[in-house]
């Protein structure tokens, strides 16, 4: 049997919670530093930006996550961050991803919707020839910009709609952003078959992932950690199988959770509720997906045959055709089987 990193590099995975911007890479963060030179504060050395991405609590976080969405200035910008995402996401053996992307940032910064929606569908086409990953996109309302943001999501959702959309959400801070107030939007959006993936209970208690299952219509959960604190929200995300996309490593590194010891997955995964295990944005939380598969190995005391079934659970809760899900859970078993053998 080989040792536990080495059989969870090789599985088949999916990704259901990573951030588009959060997931450009040094290299990438660097080589877009550099052509803006002089007019961002991101640092295009990597020692240096490994210090800028220390983060003192999660209002931070998210000022300098959209400082490094300052440097995507163009469709070109936008091209060439997806396809890298999705080569380091095929690298990891992940088969099939659902990227968090925030169109209205970028819209707003000044690339036309057409031309950002393009771009991404370029390089998603581009990205499944080269590398055989499947992507999807999440359009989310960066929750810190407010209705207004809302309202620019959903009309470039359903005004250019791209074939790998699949699913509406809402990102950034949630204090001081109740989430009842986008139930419109959420509405429109999954009249018109969007799937609802809001964020919720990453930075505040149950009663916003209540907020989000009542008024949003939430169907996943980004986060959702703090559902542990509420036994009667724990066990309705049981009996409904509402899944929630756990980040370890992100909650530890925007101090959502003081340290990993005392992150409640374990908890979250014996009182029955499905969760994925996700990244978030890892270059900016020194991470990766297969670090965050060893984290939960650890937390949960998995072997090799628990971690596949993490990778299995993460399948169940992609919005995915039924098919599509049984082959790559057919993947999977084959993969243990074989390592296992
Ligand atoms: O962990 C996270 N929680 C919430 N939002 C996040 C996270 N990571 C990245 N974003 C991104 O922050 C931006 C500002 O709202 C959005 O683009 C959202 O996608």
């Amino acid at each position: 049997m080989i040792d536990l990193p080495t059989f969870i590099a090789g599985l088949p995975k999916v990704e259901l919670h990573v951030h588009h911007v959060g997931s450009a890479s040094p290299r990438i963060v660097a080589e877009l530093a550099a052509r803006h030179e002089g007019r961002s504060p991101v640092p295009a050395d990597p020692e240096a930006l490994a210090r800028y991405f220390e983060f003192r609590d999660f209002a931070h976080f998210i000022e300098i996550y959209l400082s490094v969405v300052d440097l995507v200035r163009d469709d070109t910008d936008v091209w060439l961050l997806t396809h890298e995402v999705a080569r380091e996401l095929a690298r990891q053996q992940v088969r099939y991803a659902e990227l968090t992307v925030t169109p209205f940032s970028h819209v707003h910064r000044g690339i036309p919707a057409p031309a950002f929606c393009e771009a991404i569908e370029d390089a998603r086409r581009r990205a499944e020839a080269d590398f055989g990953i499947v992507l999807r996109w999440c359009f989310d309302i960066p929750g810190e910009a407010g209705l207004p943001a809302a309202e620019e999501t959903l009309r470039i959702a359903l005004d250019q709609r791209p074939d790998g959309l699949i699913s509406f959400g809402l990102g950034g801070p949630e204090i001081g952003v109740p989430r009842p107030q986008f139930k419109p939007y959420f509405d429109q959006a999954r009249a018109a078959g969007l799937r609802s993936v809001p964020h919720a209970g990453e930075t505040t208690g149950p009663q916003t992932v209540w907020d989000a299952l009542r008024d949003l219509g939430a169907e996943r959960i980004g986060h959702g950690i703090s559902a542990a604190q509420d036994p009667e929200l724990l066990a309705h995300l049981a009996e409904h199988r509402i899944p929630l996309e756990v980040c370890p490593t992100s909650n530890l590194r925007t101090r959502a959770v003081p340290s990993l010891e005392e992150h409640p997955l374990k908890q979250l995964v014996d009182a029955g509720v499905p969760v994925s295990i996700n990244s978030d944005d890892p270059p900016m939380f020194g991470t990766t997906l297969n670090d965050e598969y060893a984290v939960a190995a650890r937390l949960l005391g998995l072997d090799a045959a628990g971690v596949a079934e993490l990778a299995r659970a993460a399948v169940d809760a992609a919005f995915l055709p039924d098919p599509d899900k049984r082959r790559l859970t057919a993947e999977i078993d084959g993969y243990l089987g074989s390592a296992a053998g």
